[in-house]
């Protein structure tokens, strides 16, 4: 079981192109105020929101000026730190707006901007060059799972974005494993295929690094994660978090998969 590995789990809301930096105070103060009704724990389980860049600003202001236990981050970075690099985003500027995570190689991002392995190893490096934590996702197309290859497929791209990273650095890494056919399409993957592909990822990990690193890192599950099968799929002994799209846009909601914990106390 998640939790009694002495892992934190994380729940970690991915807004991706969704909500203002006004609709994004409204989302936090409303998630907060859920979460502090069901009296959470935000020791015990960790709860982040990854809001566009425009909304960061805002969402940090809150957070600190109201004192929450909320923390954010970015969904994605540029590889390079300042210079001419229109449209880019520097690690520095979310490290000084107080992220404290970043999302890197989502698979929006991979398809969308082109983001290959490369990319993805500099995005993690520079991550770690502005102490930020990476949610650095992995996941597999509906091809290559309906030809059973996703563990392969999945593993190399854990190793390629990991290349040349020292312990010192991967030890603090967060794992997204989402399968980009379960992402916005409802179709969510079962608890044992979640399973079957983190444990992989573990594994991988005390294969580069060691046993104690693996041990250590957290893997998040994406793709659907909705209140009503959270529980089944943080059951798993691999899985340490979610990471959610669609559900996140909903207070409510996104407070019930962090409070995945009384589901399983009521069922
Ligand atoms: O891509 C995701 C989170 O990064 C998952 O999105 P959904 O939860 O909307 O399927």
């Amino acid at each position: 079981m998640a939790g009694t590995s002495g892992r934190t789990p994380l729940m970690a809301g991915n807004w991706k192109m969704n909500l203002d930096h006004l609709q994004a105070t409204h989302l936090v103060q409303k998630l907060d105020w859920t979460l502090r009704d069901g009296k959470h724990d935000f020791g015990a389980v960790e709860v982040a929101v990854l809001p566009p860049f425009t909304d960061i600003r805002s969402v940090q202001t809150l957070i600190d000026g109201d004192r929450l236990e909320l923390k954010h981050g970015g969904q994605t970075l540029s590889e390079h730190d300042s210079g001419a690099y229109t449209g880019q985003v520097s690690g520095a500027f979310l490290a000084k707006l107080g992220c404290t995570y970043v999302i890197v190689g989502h698979s929006e991002c991979r398809e969308y901007l082109h983001e290959g392995d490369e990319a993805v190893n500099a995005k993690l490096k520079a991550a770690y060059r502005h102490s930020l934590t990476p949610i650095f996702c992995v996941g597999e197309g509906l091809e290559v799972r309906q030809a059973g290859e996703q563990v392969e497929f999945v593993l190399a791209q854990v190793e390629a974005g990991l290349a040349g990273l020292p312990a010192e650095q991967a030890k603090s890494i967060v794992v997204a494993y989402e399968p980009i056919w379960a992402i916005g399409t409802g179709e969510v993957a079962t608890p044992e295929d979640a399973q079957e592909v983190c444990a992989a990822i573990r594994t991988k990990l005390a294969e580069l690094y060691s046993g104690d690193l693996a041990d250590g890192v957290r893997i998040l599950y994406g793709g659907s994660v909705k209140a009503n099968n959270v529980a089944a799929i943080m059951a798993q002994e691999d899985v340490d978090g979610a990471l959610v799209g669609g559900a996140s846009l909903d207070p409510v909601e996104f407070a019930s998969i962090c409070r995945y914990r009384d589901h399983l106390a009521t069922s």
